[in-house]
């Protein structure tokens, strides 16, 4: 047994989360040992944010040839796809990304880093399985819990054998199949599948929700339905039943039966708390098996830990992985302040993007709660994008018209999800942002006719052109 290591700050996980917690330890001069079996690169760079979006990009460029034939080009029909040369360059790109964020961590880690995995004995007290296999012992002062989430892998899925995939293992592939059943269609699940339908791969997409991509406002609900579904069916609103052939998996509910090569099990991530022995080690968990914390300063109940990024299961998002481990990191070694968040922001890659940001709908009492509404098909620069079905639904305070939350779906609709969740943040109402300019034409354009929408349900009216303020 190697003797204990004592250090300042112990954390669990070398991710996105844990090595921004390691950078705030470090800047306040703390010693720190950072614990990881591996593989570094974060999961963002090695299996998610990054990779996703590159198999998105390519499925775009290639989408593109039927709109450059509607403009003239010919030959459009002479052209093909090497989809294994596709997969090989998405996959090429991830190596990437991933080699890049692990040599820079583990330059940043240095002698710091354990690799093993690591499970508490104690709430400042962790073991770690070293790959020798002894165990070594880590005592801190101060605990940082940012190890993560996986897939999640229901039993039921376990009869279907290798012909199940999730996106830890779908970059891998070394050949595309010709179909694929998309099984969840969150975020993951409908990027993915669009992805994979865009580059000719037959997708079916189902999932027990009503909408896709954890919408629940049912008249964005239902655009996203309408525009996603022309590109491969989504059955919606009931489980699936899978039974596996010898050459494939049918899927079947009441809305179609489909056999396909694959499944892409998109059902969600769970935290990795289950693997740390927390139970054992004294920590209280609630129902769900999950650690209480206060997510305005990540701390655990009222001891020295404190948990960041997906592994606490609140904002299962990279910039919120990085804000986290910054607010753990810092309170871990300067004593407690509690930090305001930043508005939630999600966005899907889809094109169109789908983004929510601020409060949801369902979080909003509908008796203090105006809406507006504004679609595409006024919108010079959408029909020339041929994006008419671009919807944008926003929430303001029914008194004051202060600004509450958004949700779209939109081309260039990541931009317009940002000037919204930066404009709810500086607390904003509906007057102020349409009193904004608006360059023509522009996408941005569209968010006017929602605001004016608010604007004339509010209370006080004011005899100004809409849109106008008077000099102060
Ligand atoms: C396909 C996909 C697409 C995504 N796209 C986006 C996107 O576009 N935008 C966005 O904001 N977010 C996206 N996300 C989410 C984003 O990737 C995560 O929110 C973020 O990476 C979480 O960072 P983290 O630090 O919490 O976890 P991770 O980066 O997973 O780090 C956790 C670390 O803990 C380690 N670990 C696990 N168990 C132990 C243990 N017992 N002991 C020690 N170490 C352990 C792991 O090896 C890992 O290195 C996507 C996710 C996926 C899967
Ligand atoms: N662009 C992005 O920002 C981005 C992209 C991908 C992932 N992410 C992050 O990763 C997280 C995980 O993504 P995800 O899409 O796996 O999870 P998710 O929780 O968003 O979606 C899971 C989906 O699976 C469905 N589902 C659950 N059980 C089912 C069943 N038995 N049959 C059919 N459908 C079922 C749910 O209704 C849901 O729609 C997201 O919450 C998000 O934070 C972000």
């Amino acid at each position: 047994m190697p003797q204990d290591i004592q250090t300042d700050v112990a954390i669990i996980g070398a991710g996105t989360a844990g090595l921004f917690a390691m950078k705030q330890a470090r800047k306040a001069g703390k010693s720190v040992t950072i614990i990881d079996p591996g593989p570094l690169g974060t999961t963002c760079a090695r299996v998610g944010c990054m990779p996703s979006k590159v198999a998105l990009h390519a499925a775009h460029l290639w989408d593109q040839r039927e709109e450059m034939a509607a403009y003239g080009a010919h030959g459009i029909e002479q052209l093909s796809l090497d989809r294994d040369a596709v997969w090989d360059r998405v996959s090429t790109m991830r190596d990437r990304f991933a080699g890049k964020t692990e040599a820079n961590a583990r330059k940043a880690m240095g002698d710091d880093l354990l690799e093993g995995p690591a499970r508490f004995l104690e709430p400042t007290v962790l073991e770690v399985a070293l790959p020798d296999g002894k165990q070594q012992v880590v005592r801190a002062q101060a605990v940082v819990i940012a190890n993560g989430s996986r897939p999640i892998m229901p039993d039921w899925l376990a009869p279907l054998g290798d012909r199940v995939v999730t996106t830890d293992t779908l970059f891998d592939l070394k050949h595309l199949p010709d179909s694929v059943g998309v099984l969840g269609l969150g975020a993951i699940g409908l990027e993915m599948g669009l992805a994979l339908s865009r580059l000719g791969v037959r997708v079916i997409g189902a999932d027990i929700a009503r909408f896709p991509a954890g919408i629940s406002d049912p008249e964005l609900g239902q655009q996203v339905v309408e525009q996603f579904s022309a590109e491969f069916p989504l059955w919606l609103g009931e489980s699936a039943e899978l039974s596996k052939e010898d050459d494939g998996i049918v899927m079947k509910t009441s809305q179609g039966r489909e056999k396909v090569d694959m499944i892409l099990a998109s059902l969600g991530r769970r935290p990795n708390t289950d693997t740390l022995n927390l139970a054992d080690a004294g920590f209280e968990l609630n129902d769900k098996g999950q650690l209480q914390f206060d997510p305005a300063t990540q701390q655990v109940q009222d001891l020295p830990v404190f948990i960041a990024g997906d592994v606490n299961g609140q904002r299962p998002l990279q910039h919120e992985a990085a804000d986290e481990g910054t607010i753990a990191g810092f309170n871990a070694v300067r004593g407690i302040t509690r930090f305001r968040r930043r508005t939630p922001l999600s966005i899907a890659f889809t094109h169109p993007d789908i983004a929510v940001v601020g409060a949801r709908l369902e979080d909003l009492d509908p008796d203090e709660t105006l809406t507006g509404t504004a679609d595409g098909s006024g919108n010079g620069r959408s029909v020339i994008l041929g994006a008419q079905s671009n919807l944008i639904r926003l929430h303001a305070d029914a008194k004051t018209g202060r600004l509450r939350g958004a949700s779209l779906m939109a081309t260039h609709g990541e931009h317009l999800a940002h000037l919204l969740a930066w404009a709810i943040q500086r607390g904003e109402t509906a007057q102020d942002l349409l009193a904004m300019p608006f360059y023509h034409p522009v996408v941005e354009e569209i968010l006017p006719d929602a605001l004016q929408e608010i604007v004339s349900q509010l209370p006080e009216k004011d005899d100004l052109p809409k849109g106008f303020l008077r000099e102060a």
